[in-house]
């Protein structure tokens, strides 16, 4: 499938809208943690993302232990970052309520 890798410009401005989420040092991916009450908390967030990532097509990387989960995203088929990847940390966002 083909996905273009967002510019610098596009980046910046990506990233101005995302302020939760931080570059990856190498510039190919953002990051943000989540922390939650709980585990049930993480996991039902996780429940919801995953079902999320399955109707877009787009799967995020990340690592959960108790109440926290760190996401990264980046687009394998694009080799960085991709408007895929702004469209799913905002639907993360607003399912982190
Ligand atoms: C065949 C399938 O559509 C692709 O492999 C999709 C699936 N999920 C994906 N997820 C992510 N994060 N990057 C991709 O490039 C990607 N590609």
């Amino acid at each position: 499938m083909s996905v273009t890798q967002l510019t610098r410009e596009e980046r910046e401005d990506a990233l101005a809208a995302l302020p939760e989420w931080r570059l990856r040092a190498d510039g190919l991916a953002i990051e943000r943690t989540f922390t939650f009450k709980d585990f049930s908390e993480a996991f039902g967030f996780m429940a919801r993302a995953a079902l999320q990532a399955e109707v877009q097509d787009h799967h995020p990387e990340w690592f959960n232990v108790y109440n926290r989960v760190q996401v990264t995203l980046t687009t394998h088929d694009a080799g960085g970052l991709s408007q895929r990847d702004v469209t799913m940390a905002k639907t993360m966002d607003a399912l982190a309520g």
